[in-house]
Order: structure tokens, then C-alpha cells, then sequence
């Protein structure tokens, strides 16, 4: 059951100043990001300081992308991408719990060269982006929103480090100096075949990682599932949607939650959304803060795993995800590939 009483909704907090020079301020940011990753694990952000003109000109690139007919998005189909993880996914291809969702979508992230040792070394998920030849404007609109939006992102996490009691660049000097960084553009179609009518825009699931931080038009759809139920998670405008992923969830032994949610798209118009998720480097060890540590084990969750007993580098956990998420692509790229050797540890690794 959908619960749409208005006094559950999200908080929107001003991340402004985040980026100040005023102590007091930023503590109060630290406190009220504290308050909403204990109740539910998700937030909005304004202040973020992404220019809204960024977002603007990724939408119309993304649209005109998608409009295009399907054997030219297939140009930069994902399987071209090879390990790296990149490019195009036709409707139906992306399962969440086996399920396939009813949209389709572009992936993007860090944008390697062939000579980054990474990619020399054939690690999965890295490597350079595929750009589609149509529309022209696409890749500079994907550049310029992923930069901005990085940054927020570890503005945010400077805040968190507070709200946890840290040092404010805890984060930045143990996960995320080099972090990995995915971005995706998705587009959940507005007619569907019959079919597709009970299918969901995106199955119910958990990010992997720190910190999502997604942008939606005016559309709506996506729904977080509260301690009092569903909710939604309408969009606000200038205000990006911010949650808590599964690493953040096992650092601090529960106290933030990495929380459900999916989406469905009844608006009648197709929907474009663009998730960015800012995550520990893959070969960092996840290690929880000592002061927050559990001591229990919980019952096993939606999807039968526990992020809390995971041993091992954050490249592992994504890659275990990942290969459920397209199958095909797993079978191909991931089988011989998915452990981080040991040269390539975050050597500078120091928990609190
Ligand atoms: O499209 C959305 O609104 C949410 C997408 C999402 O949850 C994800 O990509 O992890
Ligand atoms: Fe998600």
C-alpha cells in the first residue's frame, strides 16, 4: 500500500554551506543529514551547486538521444563496451531480482584512457565511455553534469563524515580520493504493451555503494519504502534526491540505512532520470567504524543478503551485483576478472 500522507515526506536539506567557511553552519547541515540517514536514508539536496543549466541541456541531449530509432542507439550497445560496463541497454535488459524493468538507459563513468593502469591491468568497470555519434551535444552535456555533480557529491560526504563525528575529510582520505564513480541516464517509456503493465520502471533494490545522488524531470515515479511504508519521492525543483547505499550501511553497523525503493512510471509521459552514485574506490577495503561496529546479525533482508557479514574490496560487492543485473554481460566479461590484485589496494587505507 502506497502511503501518501504529506507528513511523510522526505526532508530537503540545504547543502549550501557545505561549501562555506562557517563551522557552525556546516555542523547544523551535519545534523540534519545525521537526522535523515537514521530514519529513512533518504533526502533531498538544494544548494548543491549544480547549475540548473547543466541539467537542462543533459535532458534535451538525453531525450534526443532516446528518440532516436533502436538500431542507432545499438550503436553504442553495452556489449561494445566490453568489461568497462558502458553504454546502451535496450528496454527489457536490465533485470532487478531477475525481473526485467520496463526501461532503457545509457551507463557512463569514470572515463579511463587505454594506458590507465587499471585498464591495461583488465580491471572490470574501468575503462572509457561510449559516446554515441548522435546527438552531438551528448557527451559534453554527460562531462559537465558529472563533474558538478561529483562534487556535490563529496561536499556531501564531508557532511556525512560530520554527522558521523569524523574528521570532514575522512571519506576523501580513505574511500574516495579515487572513487568509483557511475553514472547512468535512464528513460522509463510511457506507453507500455500490455504485457509491461504490471512491470516495474526499476524492481525494488538497494544502492551498492556511498551516496546516490539522482536527478528526475518533472515526471515523477520513484518510491522509498519508509518504517511506515511507501512513499514518494516526487520531484522538487533544483533539488536532487540523495540516498544511502549498502557500504555506508555496513561502515557505520546500521545506524545509516541503505533503504528500498523502485519506481513506476504512471505519469503518461516518459520519464528521464539520471542517478549518479559516488562509491568507495574498487579496491578499497570496507571496514567498519569501530564505534559503530554490530554485534548482531540481522535476519536476512529483501534479497536474502546481509551488506553487514561482506569481507572484501568494494570492487568485489559491485561486481557480485552487477553480473545479477545483466546476466548475459556478467557471463561474458566478469567471469575470470572480478578480484582487485593486491598492488592495486588503497595503500593510504587508515580507519578510524
Ligand atoms: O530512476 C530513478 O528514479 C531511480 C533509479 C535507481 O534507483 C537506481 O538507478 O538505482
Ligand atoms: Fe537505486
Amino acid at each position: 500500500m502506497m502511503t501518501r500522507d504529506p507528513m511523510l515526506s522526505l526532508p530537503v536539506i540545504d547543502m549550501t554551506p557545505l561549501f562555506g567557511d562557517d563551522d557552525k553552519a556546516r555542523q547544523q547541515v551535519a545534523r540534519a543529514i545525521d537526522t535523515a540517514c537514521r530514519k529513512v536514508g533518504f533526502f533531498y539536496v538544494v544548494g548543491h551547486a549544480i547549475p540548473s543549466q547543466c541539467l537542462t541541456d543533459l535532458e534535451a541531449e538525453s531525450r534526443a538521444f532516446f528518440a532516436l530509432p533502436l538500431t542507432e542507439k545499438m550503436q553504442v550497445a553495452m556489449a561494445r563496451g566490453g568489461a568497462a560496463w558502458r553504454g546502451y541497454f535496450p528496454v527489457g535488459n536490465e533485470l532487478t531480482s531477475g525481473k526485467p524493468d520496463n526501461k532503457e538507459g545509457l551507463y557512463f563513468g569514470s572515463d579511463l584512457p587505454n594506458d590507465h593502469p587499471r585498464v591495461r591491468g583488465g580491471w572490470p568497470l574501468h575503462g572509457a565511455n561510449l559516446w554515441p555519434s548522435k546527438p552531438a551535444g551528448l557527451r559534453n552535456a554527460v562531462e559537465t553534469y558529472m563533474t558538478a555533480t561529483t562534487r556535490a557529491g563529496q561536499a556531501l560526504l564531508e557532511g556525512i563524515s560530520l554527522s558521523l563525528g569524523l574528521d570532514r575529510y575522512y571519506f576523501l582520505n580513505t574511500y574516495t580520493a579515487n572513487p568509483t564513480v557511475l553514472f547512468r541516464v535512464f528513460h522509463y517509456p510511457a506507453e507500455m504493451p500490455e504485457s509491461w503493465r504490471e512491470s516495474w520502471g526499476a524492481g525494488a533494490h538497494c544502492d551498492y555503494g556511498l551516496l546516490t545522488l539522482l536527478a528526475q524531470d518533472r515526471y515523477g515515479g520513484l518510491e522509498v519504502k519508509t518504517p511506515n511504508g511507501w512513499i514518494q519521492a516526487p520531484p522538487i525543483e533544483g533539488a536532487l534526491v540523495c540516498n544511502i547505499g549498502d557500504m555506508l550501511e555496513r561502515l557505520t553497523g546500521g545506524t545509516y540505512r541503505s533503504t528500498l525503493h523502485r519506481v513506476m512510471n504512471r505519469s503518461g509521459h516518459d520519464r528521464l532520470s539520471f542517478p549518479l552514485f559516488l562509491d568507495p574506490d574498487f579496491a578499497a577495503e570496507i571496514v567498519p567504524l569501530p564505534r559503530l561496529a554490530r554485534d548482531h546479525i540481522d535476519a536476512p533482508r529483501w534479497d536474502g543478503e546481509d551488506p553487514h557479514i561482506f569481507s572484501g574490496r568494494y570492487g568485489d560487492y559491485l561486481l557480485s551485483k552487477v553480473a545479477k543485473v545483466f546476466p548475459t554481460l556478467g557471463a561474458d566479461h566478469l567471469e575470470h576478472g572480478t578480484t582487485v590484485s593486491p598492488e592495486h589496494q588503497n595503500k593510504d587505507f587508515q580507519p578510524q
